[in-house]
């Protein structure tokens, strides 16, 4: 089975926890396109949901499959996001952005009540680290930024090439905020907690990859079939 059949059963089988009146968030990347493509399958049989996309993207693709959509302008909380991610560890801490839209998805996820991450088995790893982590940042003083994430770096004792993400013409990686992205090639993070709550009060940086306690459920595609994991 290829690599987009495993995700596109992860997409099928997150489908199933969609109830009628839900009001949903939705994920982006390759995994979270075949969940909207489902999704929209669903409501043109008639069911009523309505979702908030977690980028450009997203609305996009959203829009071609005849899902009604909304903003958390309209709506202050959300049943249900189902999305993609990077790395998914035992604690179903996760490592997002490698679409470059951790901002929204992070800003959906946490106004979720509840959120299913959807992969194939390949993102199942015994700790993050592997996948370069993305910061999004603010562009305005960059080399001070990248000073002061070095240093927390070096506080919760990991290090690597923090690298502007760059776009195939060599110009920098625009979010859907206006912000740049630094993809730090950590390796491996022994402690993803600590490490978070290190970046996040570091002026210029929005936000960062490292979603911790948000997933609570995991569908990993595999050769077996469907693996489902619950936050412990
Ligand atoms: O975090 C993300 C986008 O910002 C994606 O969920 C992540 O990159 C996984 O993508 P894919 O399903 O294409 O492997």
């Amino acid at each position: 089975m290829t690599m987009d059949a495993l995700k596109r059963q992860a997409a099928a089988r997150a489908l199933e926890y969609v109830e009628d009146g839900m009001r949903l968030g939705l994920g982006t990347g390759s995994t979270a396109r075949h969940f909207v493509e489902l999704l929209g399958e669903r409501v043109r049989d008639g069911l009523k949901v309505v979702g908030v996309p977690t980028s450009e993207a997203t609305r996009a693709d959203a829009e071609r499959c005849g899902v009604p959509l909304t903003t958390l302008d309209d709506l202050d909380r959300l049943d249900l996001t189902v999305d993609g991610a990077d790395e998914i560890d035992p604690d179903l801490n996760l490592t997002k952005g490698g679409g470059g839209a951790l901002l929204r998805e992070k800003i959906v996820a946490a106004a979720s009540d509840r959120m299913i991450v959807i992969a194939d088995e390949t993102k199942w790893v015994a700790g993050l680290g592997r996948f370069p982590l993305p910061i999004e940042v603010i562009p305005f003083g960059l080399a001070a930024t990248r000073r002061a994430i070095t240093e927390v770096f070096a506080k919760a004792g990991v290090s690597g090439e923090l690298a502007v993400r760059k776009q195939p013409d060599g110009h920098a990686f625009v979010t859907d905020g206006g912000h740049w992205i630094f993809d730090a090639h950590l390796g491996q993070i022994p402690d993803a907690s600590y490490l978070a709550g290190l970046l996040n009060p570091i002026p210029g940086v929005v936000e960062h990859g490292l979603f911790i306690g948000l997933a609570r459920v995991a569908m990993l595609a595999g050769a077996e079939g469907i693996r489902i994991v619950e936050r412990p």
